[in-house]
């Protein structure tokens, strides 16, 4: 049984002292729930702060990026250890507003991936295709490129450390949300390539979030799916009432 993870990517939204305040007011609502996994990506200067008002919460943190190195000449770059140093268990990488604003290769995700292992933080890796892979039929190829280059030299056992985001990226900050069936076909499909990459076990454990315009009237549709473990959440994580909800999701029958 996998547990299901939710997670709120904050990008580029509030200051310090806004993201103390939603911080506070999800730690206080989110005391009694131990089943599911809330994470939240405060932009890099709000962190230590926000970790010290963590500090007894069932919420764990997360960066939204991070450099490979350990440390040097990276201008304006953050290492593994440093988000480390700032209170993060996790950190995001691969999400596709970096790898199409910012021109990130599946190479440097990799070695992003590689170097946050190693400093002992837990990866949430995204991998997602446009609208024009989908229209043009290369999604399953677009997808299994980017979990295998990206996933490259990464063992089994260190796969236990990873968590898979699955975003499209015509989802994102659109409004329009994969539909159950397609969010499930492809997380089915992630799941595959990792059975054939790994392992059985492997396939079956690691937990494949789905993101793009997650909103708490859609969420219990998709977690509904099989193969949907938990969601990666940007604007709809930025308002306590709506990320409750959705850390709140109904389970359906089955589950
Ligand atoms: O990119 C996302 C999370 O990483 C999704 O963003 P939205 O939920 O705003 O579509």
């Amino acid at each position: 049984m996998r547990k299901p993870m939710i997670a709120g990517n904050w990008k580029l939204h509030k200051t310090i002292g806004e993201a103390l305040d939603l911080a506070s007011a999800l730690k206080q609502e989110t005391a009694e729930i131990d089943d599911i996994d809330i994470v939240i990506a405060p932009v890099f200067t709000s962190l230590a702060k926000v970790a010290e008002q963590l500090v007894g919460s069932n919420i764990a943190l997360a960066g939204q990026n991070c450099h490979p190195a350990a440390s040097g000449a990276f201008t304006g770059e953050v290492s593994p250890a440093l988000l480390r140093d700032a209170g993060c268990r996790y950190c995001i990488v691969g999400h596709s507003e970096r790898r199409q604003l910012f021109g990130e290769t599946d190479a440097f995700i990799n070695e992003k991936v590689r170097s946050l292992l190693a400093a002992g933080l837990d990866v949430i890796f995204c991998i997602g295709e446009t609208l024009e892979e989908r229209e043009g039929d290369q999604m399953y190829e677009v997808l299994a490129t980017q979990v295998r280059e990206g996933l490259r030299d990464i063992t089994a056992a260190q796969m236990s450390q990873v968590v898979v985001a699955y975003e499209p990226v015509w989802a994102i900050g659109t409004g329009k949300t994969a539909s159950n069936l397609q969010a499930e076909e492809a997380h089915a499909f992630v799941r595959g390539l990792l059975r054939g990459l790994y392992s059985e076990e492997v396939a079956e454990s690691t937990r494949i979030l789905y993101g793009g315009s997650v909103k708490p009237d859609n969420v219990d549709g998709l977690m509904a799916q099989m193969d949907v473990d938990g969601a990666l959440v940007g604007g709809a994580s930025l308002k306590a009432d709506d990320f409750l909800r959705i850390i709140r999701f109904r389970r359906s029958p089955s589950a």
